[in-house]
């Protein structure tokens, strides 16, 4: 799978443009602020029908402008299909496949499987755990529709479940039956979402570890350690456990909304204990998993995003990454930096076929 050609319109700092694009490696470059990230997000867009970078929809509007579209064709088994998405101040947004509007996003998810590398990807290790389960959902969701709905019905039960608490406390009442019936739903989805995150870590964590030790040339040792309520007792006897609490500050504070994923060098956080470069190859190691996770799973292989990959590491590393595109393993990969030749010195090494686009 491979993306031909992309047009954006009104999308960020874009009027009109299009690109067509080189099977193999393809380079923005051009100085801050000309759009380069924007590029990888409009592609990271028709991937998952969101930006990678601003969630507020509408801000990826261009300014003084009323909606935004991004077309992208791609080559899918040597057949052209046509992803559109679109976006109206005011209005909900819109993915087509084919000129055929999908009923609900999460069908989209997957099919055009995806994986990038950023300077943002930070938070990963500096935020609270909502970004690191996010992450664990978008590599499960890419090869698993399952989950997807699961994790969906989960958050509605757990919705409704927050709001009956708070209605409990306004009105003074307490009806044990009707939240019995949100925690028997919870428990549920629950324990499937616990037993794929687990089987899911099961498989990646021995990858993850792999693709750390080519990075950094085995100089520590690097954990993931999935923490969650679920390993100690079914979700129905947390919920009651915590029943007390929970009426108290009328939310759920049990169950696997909670969960997350420890990151740990040499068995300490690597938030407090990991220098920057660790930090970098480590959060590296984690979308290369992901990249080869979702490849092994869906046995497609996803495009690659490197946003600012020179920013993240010296230059020896980032060729290591790049010449793995040599390998089969890898498909399209698009690369954005500010320095042409050094972007240029790395592709060349891989002997594939590369285009530059200078913004
Ligand atoms: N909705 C919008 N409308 C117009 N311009 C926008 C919008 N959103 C972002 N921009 C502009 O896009 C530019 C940033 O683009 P981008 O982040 O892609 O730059 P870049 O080339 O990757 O730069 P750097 O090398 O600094 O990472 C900024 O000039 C910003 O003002």
């Amino acid at each position: 799978m491979h993306l031909k050609k992309l047009s954006l319109l009104n999308f960020k700092n874009f009027d009109s443009q299009t690109f067509d694009f080189q099977e193999k490696i393809n380079c923005f470059v051009g100085n801050n602020g000309v759009g380069k990230t924007n590029v990888l997000d409009a592609i990271y867009y028709l991937s998952f029908g969101k930006s990678y970078f601003n969630p507020i929809a509408s801000q990826n509007i261009k300014h003084g402008q009323e909606f935004f579209m991004v077309e992208g064709e791609y080559d899918i088994n040597e057949r052209i299909e046509t992803f559109v998405c679109s976006l109206k101040r005011g209005s909900k947004k819109v993915i087509k496949r084919n000129d055929k509007e999908y009923e609900k996003f999460s069908e989209h998810i997957g099919h055009l499987p995806l994986v990038i590398i950023s300077p943002a990807d930070r938070d990963l290790i500096v935020e609270g755990s909502d970004v690191r389960r996010k992450f664990i959902d978008s590599v499960i969701s890419q090869s698993d529709k399952l989950y997807l709905k699961t994790l969906i019905n989960y958050n509605k039960v757990l919705q409704q479940r927050n709001a009956l608490l708070k209605y409990f406390a306004a009105n003074r009442t307490f009806d044990a039956l009707n939240l019995n019936v949100y925690n028997e739903q919870l428990e549920q989805y629950g324990t499937i979402i616990h037993q794929k995150r687990t089987s899911f870590l099961e498989v990646f964590t021995p990858i993850f570890e792999e693709r750390y030790k080519m990075i950094s040339n085995e100089k520590e040792s690097v954990k993931l350690v999935y923490k969650t309520q679920l390993d100690a007792a079914k979700l129905t006897e947390l919920l009651v456990q915590s029943l007390d609490k929970d009426r108290m500050l009328q939310y759920t504070t049990v169950g696997i909304h909670k969960d997350d994923l420890a990151f740990e060098i040499d068995e300490f956080p690597i938030k407090k204990f990991g220098s920057q470069g660790q930090q970098k190859s480590f959060l590296v190691a984690l979308k290369l998993a992901q990249f080869e996770f979702i490849r092994r799973q869906s046995n497609k292989k996803p495009i690659l995003l490197l946003d600012d990959i020179f920013d993240k590491l010296d230059d020896t590393r980032v060729a290591q990454i790049v010449a793995l595109v040599n390998e089969d393993n890898f498909g399209q990969l698009f690369i954005s930096d500010t320095h042409e030749e050094r972007t240029e010195e790395v592709v060349k090494r891989t002997n594939q076929p590369y285009q530059i686009f200078t913004l």
